[in-house]
């Protein structure tokens, strides 16, 4: 009998996905690039239709090559016809052949479309000459559910007059909403002499400001592109949101603007997500002209800082300093203090492991004893708190076997961190390998009083443990200056080295007990070759 063939598409799950229909930017800070990215950030599958190829940097636009018309006709019919893509977003539309072409296709497949009428570059190239102005106006306008122009753009598009206060943007949004899209933002933000940036929405019937505070840089190159993108994308995730927002209202018998309310919505996330990429990259250099792009997943600084981190050396584990807020309390000493002893004495990683630390307090001390961390290159990592190690980019996480499952933190903090994983056995010792952790923390091998109802297992479990893993293993629980050469005499090659508490910061100097537990290391790894 012959088998039935499985659908295709049981058990996945559909991703929001936004079409872009733009031009290539050679510098990557507008166009279809920006809109990758944009909606990358936002959590949105982009596919992209490249109308134009320009040649482009952050001094301005050196040259654009138009692709052909059939060309973008067939580009949109290979996305349109397979990928399904929930809104369409434009930018440069650069002939009227080709926004003929466009128009052509969203009729057939009637996509909630979001326009950004490029036509200036934000370097002053012109894009867009005025038979392009008339197919906008004649035929792209009207269908679109969202129209994004800046000042320029919209002066343009109502004949000329300069846009000089809130009032002329109202006026100027009213006029190109009587062209036909359903909803107009213009945007403010080269409003002269205000302090805040505000953009005008018009739905037809009501006016609504956003303001927001202006943010002084000059890398703001691929901006316009990136607003629009992001609206697309909130669309695209906000379609099931609308149905949810209508079905909840039915119910409760209310009449309520639905599509609006997801739309500004959307439109205040768009707006805050694109002033927290300018303001993250106020200060990245890239390119020697006169506006910059900026980043938009807000990444690229972490590879810049002074110290750079380096992969993950299972070497580090030779003393790893794990920090308790309830004895640097004790001894009257910040976290931070801890750290740079520690740290000055010798410890090659550092764990924060602060049980009882508030969240804003802990995240604050992290920050500061990373930057210690990163002068030093030593790594650091945060034991338990995975939000903690993604607020202040920690080096990694050290996990328990009752703490988050260790494939799952790989999925959140990505292929680059490092993650420690607690085994008493080879069994979970394996798993932890299989899940992709970096390493492994066996113990106790002594019993503690750092740690309540810890489990011992000894120096043959060590043993055990160490021989069967495919890891890197430190060794922890009651481990100090009077028993590290039995520990490190195992002689164990995947055992790199000790991890301890109290042996440091349950004493008065954490700079000479560190010392000191780090020349008996040695001594005794130098006795085991
Ligand atoms: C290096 C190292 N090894 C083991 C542990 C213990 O982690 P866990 O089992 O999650 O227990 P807590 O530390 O969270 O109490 C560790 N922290 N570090
Ligand atoms: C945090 C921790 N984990 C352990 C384990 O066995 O997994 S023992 C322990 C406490 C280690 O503190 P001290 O060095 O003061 O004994
Ligand atoms: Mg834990």
């Amino acid at each position: 009998m012959q088998q039935e063939e499985e659908p295709k598409h049981l058990g996945k799950v559909r991703v929001p996905h936004v079409l872009t229909v733009a031009g290539s930017d050679s510098g990557a800070g507008a166009g279809i690039q920006a809109d990758l990215k944009a909606c990358s950030a936002r959590g949105v599958y982009c596919s992209t239709v490249i109308t134009a190829v320009t040649a482009q940097n952050t001094v301005g636009v050196q040259g654009v090559n138009v692709v052909a018309e059939d060309f973008v006709r067939e580009q949109l019919k290979s996305v349109l016809s397979d990928m399904h893509p929930d809104v369409v977003k434009t930018g440069m539309l650069p002939s009227p052949g080709i926004i003929k072409v466009l128009c052509q296709s969203l009729k057939e497949f009637q996509e909630a479309l979001v326009v950004d009428p490029v036509m200036v570059s934000t370097s002053g190239d012109v894009l867009a000459g005025p038979l392009i102005l008339a197919s906008f106006r004649e035929e792209l306008l009207p269908m679109a559910d969202i129209v994004t122009p800046n000042l320029r753009e919209a002066s343009a598009l109502l004949g000329g007059a300069p846009l000089q206060t809130v009032g002329d943007m109202r006026s100027a949004a009213k006029s190109i909403h009587d062209i036909g899209p359903r909803n107009v933002l213009v945007k403010g933000g080269d409003l002269p002499e205000s302090s805040d940036a505000v953009d005008v929405l018009f739905d037809g019937k009501e006016f609504y400001e956003f303001h927001s505070t202006r943010i002084i840089t000059s890398n703001t190159h691929g901006t316009g592109c990136t607003l629009a993108s992001s609206i697309a994308a909130e669309l695209a995730r906000g379609s099931s949101v609308l149905s949810a927002v209508k079905h909840k209202d039915i119910e409760k018998g209310v009449q309520l603007k639905c599509w609006l309310i997801v739309d500004v919505i959307g439109l205040v996330q768009s707006k805050r997500y694109v002033g927290s990429a300018l303001d993250y990259s106020k200060d990245i250099l890239i390119g020697g002209g006169r506006q910059g792009p900026f980043d938009h997943l807000m990444k690229l600084k972490h590879n810049a800082l002074p110290c750079m981190r380096r992969p993950f050396d299972p070497s580090d584990l030779l003393m790893y300093a794990v920090t308790d807020s309830r004895m640097n309390k004790r001894w009257g000493r910040s976290m931070s203090d801890a750290v740079k002893a520690a740290i000055e004495g010798g410890a090659t990683i550092v764990q924060l492991r602060e049980k009882d630390t508030d969240t804003g307090d802990f995240l604050e001390a992290a920050k500061t004893c990373l930057e210690i961390c990163r002068r030093h290159n030593v790594p650091l990592l945060i034991n338990d708190r995975i939000d903690i190690a993604l607020a202040c980019d920690a080096d990694g996480v050290h996990i328990g076997q009752s703490d988050m499952p260790a494939c799952v933190a790989r999925t959140i903090l990505g292929p680059d961190k490092i993650i420690g994983i607690s085994c008493k056995t080879p069994q979970q010792a394996e798993k932890a390998w299989i899940d992709g952790a970096d390493y492994i923390g066996c113990g106790g091998v002594y019993p503690t009083n750092t740690k309540e109802n810890n489990i011992t297992v000894g120096l043959d479990g060590l043993k055990t443990v160490c021989l069967e893993s495919k890891l890197p293993v430190v060794a922890i629980g009651g481990i100090g200056i009077s028993n590290v050469r039995a520990v490190m005499e195992l002689g164990v090659p995947s055992l790199k080295g000790v991890a301890v508490v109290s042996a440091l910061f349950d004493r008065e100097c954490v700079l000479t007990e560190s010392r000191n537990l780090l020349r008996a290391i040695m001594d005794s790894t130098k006795a085991v070759k």
